[in-house]
């Protein structure tokens, strides 16, 4: 794959063209600030058994944060570093690999369950401007159904280290939806119950380059998860950036630390109480940055719309009911644009 070529060898610090956003699509970067920042959270401080002021200071300061920010860290999460670190180190073997060893895996084709994608932006005229990344992208579950769809070709290294990470993240996704549920005033199982039955799980793995000219491209253009929630990790290089009152404000890099984001579903789940906001990944032209996103999402079958216990006077109504597989739909039609999806299920005021 020729995702990073250069313009011409003797002059490395220019882009070819079709890297190059319009000028309105550039991220901006001195606009961007550091002033605030998403909440930090300590999952130590909560005690499944006990309904002590610190655990409920967890539910609240996580509701909160899902309000205002649709974003939080988590720290103390009771993942183990080791299974991380393993992690991360085989994705960055992953994108090592020789172009031509990686290059069978791409496709366009997004019914392909495995498959390695460069994300694009469709500018006036049709052009595709080509973000500053791969991604490679495969389902999670179950997982001893992918794991052997997982090539030969990118190491058993990836697979073992998958395997571990798999089982780390189902069980931190399943206490994060319980601790999303009390914070709505639901029973703790109810956010699982309604994704959990058969879930859509997809994985991501990132690959981020240097870039000559970070001003002129983007890693990944300003979006929305479409699933429920997403658990990421992120090397220690910083490059996400979150959406909060229209200013982008960069997430800081903390060791052994998980981002959490609010997805669409949550959002439509929640009658709009709970924030799928926007974000974006940015480059830099010093360091590669890596990160793994593990979407946890309905199965298509399932139908999604506003919680009835969240629908009152004040709070009337926001979006219609709708199968999942009618989103994903509407999800892959708007491919190249600046998503609206979940907009489209919006009811009218
Ligand atoms: O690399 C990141 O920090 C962001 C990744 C992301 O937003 C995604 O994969 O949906
Ligand atoms: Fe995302």
């Amino acid at each position: 794959m020729n995702s990073f070529q250069l313009a011409n060898e003797s002059s490395p610090l220019s882009l070819t063209p079709n890297f190059i956003l319009p000028e309105h699509k550039r991220p901006n970067l001195s606009q961007v600030t550091s002033l605030d920042s998403i909440p930090i959270i300590d999952l130590s401080y909560y005690d499944h058994n006990n309904n002590n002021p610190s655990s409920l200071e967890v539910v609240h300061n996580i509701s909160k944060a899902c309000e205002e920010f649709g974003f939080f860290q988590i720290v103390n999460h009771g993942v183990p570093e080791q299974v991380c670190n393993k992690m991360m180190k085989a994705i960055t073997s992953l994108f090592e690999l020789p172009p031509e060893e990686r290059e069978h895996l791409s496709s366009t084709d997004y019914t392909k369950n495995v498959r390695l994608i460069s994300y694009y932006l469709k500018v006036e005229g049709g052009e595709k401007v080509k973000m500053w990344s791969e991604c490679f992208t495969h389902s999670w579950y179950p997982i001893d159904d992918i794991i052997h769809l997982l090539p030969e070709k990118i190491g058993t290294q990836y697979r073992e280290a998958f395997t571990e990470y798999v089982k780390e993240i189902g069980s931190l996704v399943k206490r994060l939806l319980s601790l999303i549920s009390i914070g709505l005033g639901l029973e703790e199982d109810f956010l699982f119950k309604k994704v959990g039955e058969q879930p859509r799980q997809r994985a991501q793995a990132n690959f981020y380059p240097p870039c000559p000219d970070p001003e002129l491209t983007m890693g990944l253009q300003e979006h929305t998860d479409l699933n429920a929630l997403t658990v990421l990790l992120q090397s220690q290089v910083s490059g996400l950036q979150v959406n909060k009152d229209g200013k982008w404000i960069s997430v800081p890099c903390i060791p052994n630390a998980f981002v959490i984001n609010l997805a669409d579903q949550i959002e439509v789940l929640s009658n709009g109480r709970y924030k799928s906001v926007l974000h974006r990944a940015v480059t830099n032209n010093v360091h590669a940055r890596v990160s793994m996103a593990m979407f946890y999402g309905p199965n298509p079958n399932t139908t999604i719309g506003p919680i009835q216990e969240l629908i009152d006077e004040e709070h009337p109504l926001k979006y219609r009911n709708y199968h999942f597989s009618e989103f994903l739909e509407e999800f892959f039609k708007q491919e190249g644009k600046r998503r609206l999806v979940k907009e489209a299920f919006e009811l009218p005021r």
